[in-house]
């Protein structure tokens, strides 16, 4: 089965919450035909499902803390290879989260092509995502949460754009290259 993805083209999309990565990938979705996996939509409908294992990462979800890093990998893992036959290649959303899930996800799946890094400075993701808040009904839409996914980007993500900065295949991507109104 993990055979399917073995050689499937990887990108890996990274960046602090609310910088826009989902919005970012849409575009590339459009532009070539990748297929998108958000780590965090995939979690989320797992909490939708109204598992027992989707009650437990709510929980966790709802602090801004990370869920373990097996559960993340698996659910990934899963969506490639039922999509394997149809696609392109994969933008991998909102993973690694930190440089072991990258270590991990090159272990058992494959490494990436690049790493599209989406920048936007702190005081523009607070804006976002409370401005989000309003109307997401994400539990992690909140003054509180949003501070501590912040916080955990800064500490523990921040480095794997550092780690694989040094592979040379890191590209930013940012609202004056996008045209962005902010
Ligand atoms: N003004 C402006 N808003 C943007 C831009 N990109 C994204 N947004 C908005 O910012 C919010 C967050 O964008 P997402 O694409 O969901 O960001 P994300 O990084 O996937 O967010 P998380 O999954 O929560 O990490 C949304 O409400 C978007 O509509 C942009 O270039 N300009
Ligand atoms: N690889 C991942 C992705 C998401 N998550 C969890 O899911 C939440 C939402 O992730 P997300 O990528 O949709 O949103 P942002 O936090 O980037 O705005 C995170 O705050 C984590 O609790 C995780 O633990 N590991
Ligand atoms: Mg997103």
């Amino acid at each position: 089965m993990a055979d399917k993805i073995k050689d499937a083209k990887i990108i890996f999309v990274v960046g602090g919450p609310g910088s826009g990565k989902g919005t970012q990938c849409e575009k590339v979705v459009a532009k070539y035909g990748y297929t998108h996996l958000s780590s965090g939509d995939l979690l989320r409908a797992e909490v939708a499902s109204g598992s027992e294992r989707g009650k437990q990462l709510q929980a966790i979800m709802q602090k801004g803390e990370l869920v373990p890093l097996d559960t993340v990998l698996d659910m990934i893992k899963d969506a490639m290879i039922a999509k394997a036959d149809v696609s392109k290649g994969f933008l991998i959303d909102g993973y690694p989260r930190e440089v072991k899930q990258g270590e991990e996800f090159e272990k058992k799946i494959g490494a990436p092509a690049l790493l599209l890094y989406v920048d936007a400075k702190s005081e523009t993701m607070v804006k976002r995502l409370m401005k989000r808040g309003e109307t997401s009904g994400r539990a992690d839409d909140n003054e509180e949460t949003i501070k501590k996914r912040l916080d955990l980007y800064y500490k523990a993500t921040e480095p794997v754009i550092t780690f694989y900065e040094g592979r040379g295949i890191v590209r930013k991507v940012h609202y004056a290259t996008l045209g962005s109104d902010l």
